[in-house]
């Protein structure tokens, strides 16, 4: 039997998961990664194995996070007899101010994280499920939990509050940040491939279907899109980004929604979804002919682009412009559009390299770097479950 540990991602409208063999130093080594795409909607396992082989199939049309979750802890337990699972490692997308490290898992810090739900209810209801499964799938193996919030807690007060009365500070409501790990990742392996530019000024920008940017200055996050919730900043696929609060309180007064009838509009039917009429789903949207789908991608890039432009003055300047998530991998469309009109900060895409979808996509006259860099939150996950058994 050999010792591996398990990563679980889930994601608003996926489940990654990565299994891990580890080395004689506990150094965690891919053996199986993929993920059930499209949840909710046409959900799909995606999987490759390092010995080449690979799954593409359809599942159930009514698969939910629940449902997905628990089905791929037991096609895990029955594929892989051979293997000794030592942790699972969970990506937690609330920690709160309490946790800035992963954290081993008892009951007191589900209740604690249970606690978060309101903070982020399309995620952190979906985290717990995993763990709790993952207790009922493996026994007595070691539960870790790993933050999305965590590589934000170096914000400064400025961009960690809200011009609230300072008592709503004092109780949690925060600029907390999220897409850590996926950050956190980028970070490394920018450190490993571009080390100047790991200490230099830095915007991540994380688009999946939730996106966010974070503006990273050596080594250390000072700022982010999303706040509080995982609602702010940009529009995202089903969620609608930074908002005037005026709009809530319009709904409220003026149309007498509920709290969950917000909630359900802000989080499940706005963002490209709401804007375009059609899909969450930016493959889709890049298909289609209809004028709303093309406004919604039109607004989309635009306020990447704003985001850009403020970020970099959080930062005094920018040296380095990173895509990742999705979107940010494979949409050479969008990532040519919003770099377009960046030119004034020094932003200059090489098109032909954007094409191709390479790793360095600035031209060599550009002052900043342009880069892609595919995410894997699975890896982050995985070294810390494997830190935490050692
Ligand atoms: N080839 C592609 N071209 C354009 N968009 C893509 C492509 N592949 C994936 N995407 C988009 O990426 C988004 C999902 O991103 P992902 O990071 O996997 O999501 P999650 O937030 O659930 O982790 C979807 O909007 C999807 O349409
Ligand atoms: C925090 C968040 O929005 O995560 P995801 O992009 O996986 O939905
Ligand atoms: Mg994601």
């Amino acid at each position: 039997m050999v010792d591996h540990v398990l990563a679980l991602n889930a994601g608003s409208s996926s489940l990654k998961f990565g299994l891990y063999e580890l080395a004689e130093n506990n150094l965690p080594c891919v053996r199986w990664h993929g993920q059930i795409e499209r949840l909710g909607d046409a959900p799909r396992l995606l999987a490759k194995f390092t010995d080449g082989q690979t799954i593409n199939q359809p599942l159930a049309k009514t698969q939910s996070h629940d449902e997905a979750i628990r089905a791929f802890l037991e096609m895990a337990r029955e594929q892989l007899p051979d293997i000794n699972i030592r942790a699972v490692g969970h990506r937690v997308v609330h920690g709160g101010a309490v946790y800035s490290e992963p954290v081993l898992v008892d009951q007191k810090v589900m209740d604690t994280l249970a606690g978060f739900i309101p903070f982020a209810p399309l995620h952190q209801p979906f985290s717990l499920t995993g763990i709790r499964a993952a207790i009922d799938a493996f026994p007595g193996t070691a539960q870790v939990a790993c933050f999305d919030t965590a590589f934000h807690r170096t914000h400064p007060w400025v961009n960690d509050t809200f011009a609230l009365p300072l008592s709503y500070y004092e109780k949690g409501v925060r600029r907390y940040g999220f897409h850590g790990l996926s950050y956190d990742y980028i970070m490394q392996k920018l450190k490993e491939i571009a080390p100047s530019l790991y200490d230099g000024r830095v915007v991540i920008a994380h688009l999946g279907n939730g996106a966010s940017m974070c503006a990273v200055s050596g080594g250390r996050a000072v700022a982010s899109t999303m706040g509080f919730s995982a609602l702010d900043g940009l529009p995202m696929g089903t969620r609608s980004g930074q908002l005037d609060p005026g709009v809530v309180l319009y709904m409220m007064q003026q149309e007498g929604m509920s709290a969950d009838e917000i909630a359900d509009t802000l989080y499940r039917k706005s963002g490209l979804l709401g804007l375009s009429r059609l899909s969450s789903d930016m493959r889709k949207l890049l298909a289609a002919e209809t004028p709303e789908a093309r406004r919604a991608i039109d607004y989309y890039v635009f306020r990447v682009r704003r985001e850009l432009g403020a970020l970099s003055a959080a930062l005094e300047g920018l040296d380095a412009l990173v895509f990742t998530g999705g979107i940010g991998e494979n949409a050479a469309q969008i990532r040519r559009r919003v770099c377009e009109g960046m030119r004034w900060i020094g932003i200059e895409i090489d098109p032909n390299r954007n094409a191709d979808n390479g790793t360095v996509l600035s031209t060599d006259f550009s002052r900043v770097r342009i880069l892609r860099i595919p995410t894997n939150e699975e890896m982050v996950i995985a070294r810390a479950a494997a830190r935490m058994v050692q």
